[in-house]
């Protein structure tokens, strides 16, 4: 599809950096919460403002919001589906979200999402930090910001960030033995697991679950896809925290997953994410400026060398537009 031709995605790159005003409101932030369903913002921190990017991708899915956490770190909160949720999961921009973090200076996301459980041992209100991904969306969303002229392919055999999950598993951990247990709720964490995302808007169906659990998947959302594939071509460190509502509709003996049921886990689950940043957040901002994170460090200047279209042959107007990610690779 060559959404670049509609008028909304004309914009020059050149002419689309935020105002000063909003330079100085993002300045120095470096981490970036992305919030999905019941996760719409973070009231347990000190909002500074707000800014609105427009990208050559279009505009994010809600206004990005900087705030303070209590012991003094930046950071930028987008709502996936926008504050209300009045976007689906197929419709999320995610080429605008990601390009736009990426523009401010964000170098790490912690994204969150509501999943169903695959596994009888993935109760729902349980975290899970999976490892891997399987595809089943259907084609229908804008995934790549490599196109229109200026082909290139990253590697994506890993599609999270280990270092990202092995720091946000060491906080769960210490949250737990010191009795915090993020809320007092005893919150498990599963790790290294495999994430399925299909297209929706509408659940699965029987069948369908039942042939995802013999393919290995552990759970299910609609919404880590195209997200996680567009961070690793804008190289930002990545990882999903999957925050279970439900068992989908594997188990025939029990009533199939719907929105209340998924409700009814999103107050106690976003409730888990709030506190989980609130220890997470700095030691990932400690980790930053150790330069602790190592696939980070990796992924930085990778993709000058993703793009195998012949200098000469790329569409110019695709390479403006990849300067407002990726400024001067192209
Ligand atoms: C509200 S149930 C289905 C919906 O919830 C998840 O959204 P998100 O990943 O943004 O938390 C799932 O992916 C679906 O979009
Ligand atoms: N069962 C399910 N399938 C897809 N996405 C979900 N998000 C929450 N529960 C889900």
């Amino acid at each position: 599809m060559t959404a670049e031709a509609a008028p909304a995605e004309a914009a020059p790159a050149a002419t689309t950096a935020a105002p000063s005003a909003d330079a100085e409101l993002y300045k120095d932030v470096r981490i970036a919460v992305i919030g999905g369903s019941g996760l719409y913002n973070l009231d347990n921190l000190h909002v500074l403002g707000e800014i609105r990017p427009k990208t050559p991708w279009g505009e994010p899915s809600d206004a990005i919001v900087i705030s303070k956490t209590p012991d003094g770190h930046k950071i930028a909160f987008l709502a996936r589906h926008g504050r209300g949720h009045y976007l689906n999961p197929s419709e999320v921009p995610a080429r605008a979200n990601i390009a736009a973090l990426k523009h401010i200076g964000v170098e790490v996301i912690l994204a969150f999402s509501a999943v169903g459980s695959l596994q009888q041992e993935i109760a729902p209100r349980d975290f899970v930090v999976p490892s891997q991904i399987i595809d089943r969306t259907k084609g229908v969303r804008e995934s790549t910001f490599f196109d229109n002229g200026v082909t290139g392919h990253v590697g994506f055999a890993d599609p999270f960030d280990s270092d990202l999950a092995n720091l946000i598993i060491t906080v769960a951990a210490a949250a737990a033995a010191q009795g915090q247990g993020l809320g007092g709720r005893g919150v498990k964490f599963h790790k290294d697991k495999t994430l399925i995302c299909m297209e929706g808007p509408a659940f699965s169906t029987r069948a369908e679950s039942k042939m995802y659990r013999s393919w290995g998947a552990d759970v299910i959302n609609m919404s880590v896809l195209p997200e996680a594939k567009l961070a690793r071509e804008a190289e930002i460190a990545y990882q999903m925290v999957c925050m279970s509502t439900d068992y989908d509709c594997w188990k025939v003996e029990e009533e199939a997953v719907n929105v209340e049921a998924v409700i009814a886990n999103l107050g106690a689950n976003s409730d888990t994410a709030k506190r989980l940043l609130l220890a997470l957040i700095p030691a990932v901002t400690a980790a930053l400026h150790a330069n602790e994170l190592k696939n980070l460090a990796a992924l930085k200047g990778a993709n000058k060398w993703a793009v195998i279209t012949a200098p000469e042959k790329r569409n110019p107007a695709q390479v403006e537009k990849l300067n407002y990610l990726l400024p001067g690779y192209y």
